[in-house]
């Protein structure tokens, strides 16, 4: 079901009323025309019952006139609302490579952009529906005072309906080249807040962006979005120009058709009445078509269907030291092809590991470590291949629990200012003892279950980052490239002692690392090279590092669980 038909579905029982209500409304209103044609014809017969029966309907009209739209508006607001929370959720429960597929400026302007052409549309939808019962409702007692002249109507209307629905068409399909454009804008604004600082000190690089990346989308979009709307203001002189027109024709109809002059001014009164409601329904045009290209837009980025929870499971595997873990059998990725390229292959990657080992993943750029660190977190399906868990088989009902073993800080993390632990809580007394190993404690505070501030330099954010994945307390760490922002004296301590003591509480390690120099304190190192892996020997013996290591454990008593 898609997203409109989702909403309409949802909000059924208050869309109904609001129909109800403009129903009632626009059913007053042509009363009340009915009321003045026969104070017109016949003021004689307006006496005190038709005058009650006059205020009657005013109090009806304005009752259920702004009880309809009153409904509506919130409903408008509240689309807003769920759209947000549902459109926000569909992103998190998406997988992790469909989001790169379509890419961050998609999806930004999809969030602000597409939902609130949604919400507009909806909010021109009360107009739109009031309108509409009333142009119908109005045609019936046209069709009730004559059906001659009713039928001149239906034709000239007719026509005009279906030139407006040529020209709503080729509407729609420039809107669409608009939208389209909004993505390249978005990565405009992207490019601006992004690169801020190579923009900031290369003038030519700013003019060039300018001019060359940012304008050519603006222009389009504007060109493209005057072309659209040329048919719009078309559309609406046209409607004036028709009911005017038919005007002047239904008095000469009318004469030929030999009706009573009463009946034609009545029916150029109601036609008169018309032309605001038909303006209004014209007028709405643009909302509603960027709306529905908004909804198509939606539709079309392929996210996960919406379904409120979380997938929660919190049951790890209870695995001794030395067990086997983690295996990887003939796994095999390909990153799709692009302009007729065939993308980067890893594997066949063959890998087992132990409960408590520390694997280092070593390799040259773009050998393919990153790509490795994201299908053995679960992140990246294979292309082939299997993955097991203590035995299990990784299979895509049985993702989230294998991804909930894993806690892990990428090269390109975000930091999250909220700590989470195993059930959602944390332990704030095992947090506070790691910001201290970490020497954190003077810059950051852990308030509540948050860091009192993210706004550090990008290796202390990384120290606060390997805090957050630690209170996870999940079974294996994987750090990509995590001591490549540390100075020479932390990173020291990251390996020879933070390391060896997350290892001795029983964590199993992988760390994707270009410090050779650390390699030897690795109970394994696997090299990647143009995406094969294979086992590699470090030039630092096991021996050596293993020295250094016993040197480090001797300074100090480790605080970790
Ligand atoms: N999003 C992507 N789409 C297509 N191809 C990609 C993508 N990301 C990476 N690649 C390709 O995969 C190869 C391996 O990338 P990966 O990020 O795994 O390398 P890496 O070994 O982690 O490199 P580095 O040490 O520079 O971080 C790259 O050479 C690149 O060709």
């Amino acid at each position: 079901m898609n997203v409109f038909k989702s909403l309409v579905y949802r909000f059924r029982g208050l869309l109904l009323l609001t129909l109800i209500a403009s129903a009632l409304s626009a059913a007053a209103s042509i009363a009340l025309i009915n009321e003045i044609n026969n104070l017109i014809t016949a003021p004689e017969a307006f006496v005190n019952t038709r005058i009650g029966m006059a205020a009657a309907l005013l109090v009806a009209l304005f009752v259920c006139g702004f009880g309809s739209q009153a409904l509506l508006t919130a409903f408008g607001h509240r689309i807003v609302y769920e759209l947000r929370m549902v459109m926000v959720k569909r992103v998190l429960d998406t997988g992790v490579e469909q989001q790169e597929q379509i890419g961050a400026p998609a999806l930004y302007a999809s969030l602000t952009k597409d939902i609130m052409s949604i919400g507009e549309a909806f909010n021109r939808l009360p107009f739109v529906l009031y309108n509409g019962i009333l142009v119908a409702g109005s045609f019936i007692y046209l069709a009730w005072l004559s059906w001659q002249l009713f039928l001149l109507s239906a034709v000239v209307i007719g026509l005009g309906a279906g030139l407006a629905q040529v020209l709503m068409m080729r509407m729609r399909a420039l809107m669409k080249i608009v939208r389209d454009t909004d993505d390249r804008i978005y990565a405009g604004y992207e490019g601006a807040i992004d690169g801020r600082y190579e923009l900031a000190l290369n003038a030519w690089r700013k003019r060039r962006f300018y001019e060359r990346d940012f304008e050519p989308a603006v222009e389009m979009a504007r060109a493209t979005e005057v072309s659209a709307d040329r048919y719009w203001t078309l559309s609406l002189n046209l409607t004036i120009t028709i009911i005017l027109g038919l005007t002047f024709g239904i008095f000469i109809a009318g004469a030929a058709f030999g009706i009573p002059s009463a009946n034609v001014i009545a029916y150029v009164l109601v036609l008169m009445f018309l032309r605001t409601p038909l303006n209004d329904l014209v007028g709405g045009l643009p909302a509603l078509l960027t709306g529905s290209v908004a909804l198509s837009k939606i539709d079309s980025l392929s996210l996960e269907p919406y379904q409120p929870g979380f997938n929660v499971r919190s049951e790890k595997i209870e695995t001794a030291t030395g067990d086997e873990l983690l295996a990887l059998e003939n796994v095999v990725y390909e990153y799709p092809h692009e302009g007729g390229e065939y993308g980067f292959r890893l594997g066949p990657v063959n890998l087992r590991l132990r409960t408590g080992e520390m694997l280092f993943i070593v390799g040259g750029n773009g050998s393919g470590k990153s790509t490795l660190a994201k299908i053995l977190t679960g992140l990246y399906h294979p292309s082939s291949g299997l993955l097991r868990l203590n035995g299990v088989a990784v299979t895509d009902n049985r993702l989230a629990w294998y991804r909930s073993h894993f806690s892990t800080v990428f090269s390109s993390f975000h930091l999250f200012e909220r700590l989470v632990g195993p059930r959602g809580e944390f332990d704030p007394a095992l947090a506070q003892a790691f910001l201290e190993r970490l020497r954190m404690e003077r810059k950051v505070a852990i308030d509540g279950d948050c860091l009192s501030t993210t706004r550090l330099s990008q290796g202390q954010r990384k120290r606060l980052a390997l805090l957050t994945a630690y209170v996870e307390q999940r079974p294996i760490l994987l750090l990509d490239e995590w001591a490549a922002d540390q100075d020479p004296v932390f990173r020291s301590f990251f390996y020879f002692e933070l390391l060896p003591e997350l290892k001795r509480c029983g964590k199993t390690i992988i760390a994707i690392s270009h410090d050779d120099r650390y390699f030897g304190i690795a109970d394994r190192v696997l090299k990647c090279e143009s995406g094969v892996l294979r086992e590699y020997k470090p030039t630092v013996s096991v021996q050596e590092a293993g020295a250094q290591l016993e040197a480090a454990a001797g300074r100090g008593e480790s605080v970790l669980q």
